[in-house]
């Protein structure tokens, strides 16, 4: 295998858009994900692979002491409307400038809401784009059907513009975009814990999706094959990747909120990076989810951000021979 060659990105530089955030769901300790990765290396590991690399911060300066203040902000199931929204636009800008720019995105969360922001500013810059979400969960409950009000459990509905009338009302960044993403526009793989609404809503829009069933079926190979072929049949569009870590195994990635056993192996789960980045349409990588705060060991962290960092470095063009 030859190293990748990245049709959008002859400048071959990259942008890290820290996205350190955890609104979108319960638990405190995933909002320090990107500063663990980057402390782990993450910038080196970039260069080390030939691009040249830098770092936005769109949610400094945003009052945590306000947002934390803001726990009691619910609206309708959904809550922190106000927090998600806030910092999703600011991400969603992030995005948008790179996609301008030319410069690879690569947005290190913080929990999975921002990926509302990370595939509309990919659609809005890429119309015929594909996006392929790396996850055990489905994220595509809208407001009406999250049980539990986590907005990281609805990030594809809201970028889909569904249930649009149930939205909080802070939602008007996203309300007023030109594009959002068309079902067909989106695969999973790795999914294995989906709520009963979302199964509908997946059925019912005929999203193309491969759970863990489908792996253990096809294999990964064929499934990555079959993924990429939904979401960019012509095999010329730009693809971007949503990479949820708790789609691999807790065997290999225990620090995340919301653990599903019966995952991806690690290998499998380097697999779908390695294999996109090789066909030349990556287009942006989202890694998210990682929280080194849910560890029990040490080794826990050190397994869970060095998953996050080959997950980043397969992206950008390391191969193994
Ligand atoms: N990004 C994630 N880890 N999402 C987990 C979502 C879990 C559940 N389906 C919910 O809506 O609350
Ligand atoms: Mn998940
Ligand atoms: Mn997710």
């Amino acid at each position: 295998m030859s190293n990748p060659h990245y049709k959008l990105y002859p400048k071959k530089h990259v942008t890290v858009i820290k996205a350190p955030f955890s609104g979108g769901q319960g638990k405190s300790g995933v909002e320090d994900g990107p500063e663990q990765l980057l402390k782990s290396g993450l910038l080196h590991q970039i260069e080390s692979l030939g691009w040249e690399c830098s770092v936005a911060d769109p949610l400094e300066g945003l009052d945590s002491a306000k947002m934390k203040a803001n726990v009691e902000d619910v609206y309708e199931r959904c809550k922190r409307p106000q927090m998600v929204s806030e910092c999703c636009e600011r991400i969603y800008k992030a995005v948008e400038t790179c996609h301008q720019q030319g410069s690879f995105p690569l947005t290190v969360g913080g929990d999975h809401s921002i990926g509302m922001s990370t595939i509309t500013a990919f659609v809005n810059a890429h119309p015929n784009g594909g996006i392929i979400w790396v996850d055990a969960h489905a994220d595509i409950n809208t407001s009406s059907t999250t049980c539990s009000g986590n907005l990281h459990g609805c990030p594809v509905a809201f970028a889909m513009g569904l249930d649009r009338k149930n939205w909080p009302p802070q939602f008007k960044w996203l309300d007023a975009l030109k594009t959002l993403v068309k079902p067909e526009q989106i695969t999973y793989i790795g999914l294995r814990d989906v709520d009963a609404g979302e199964k509908k809503i997946l059925r019912d829009l005929g999203i193309k999706a491969f759970s863990m069933y489908h792996v253990d079926k096809y294999g990964i190979n064929e499934v990555v094959r079959m993924a990429m072929e939904a979401v960019n049949p012509s095999g010329e569009n730009p693809i971007h990747l949503s990479y949820d870590v708790d789609g691999i195994d807790p065997l290999y990635v225990a620090a995340t909120g919301t653990p599903v056993r019966g995952g991806l192996t690690l290998r499998e789960g380097l697999f779908i990076v390695e294999e996109v980045a090789n066909s030349g349409n990556l287009a942006g990588l989202d890694i998210v989810e990682v929280n080194p705060s849910l560890a029990t060991t040490d080794i826990h962290i050190v397994d869970t951000v060095n998953t996050g960092l080959s997950i980043a470095k397969c992206a950008l063009g390391d191969t193994i021979l």
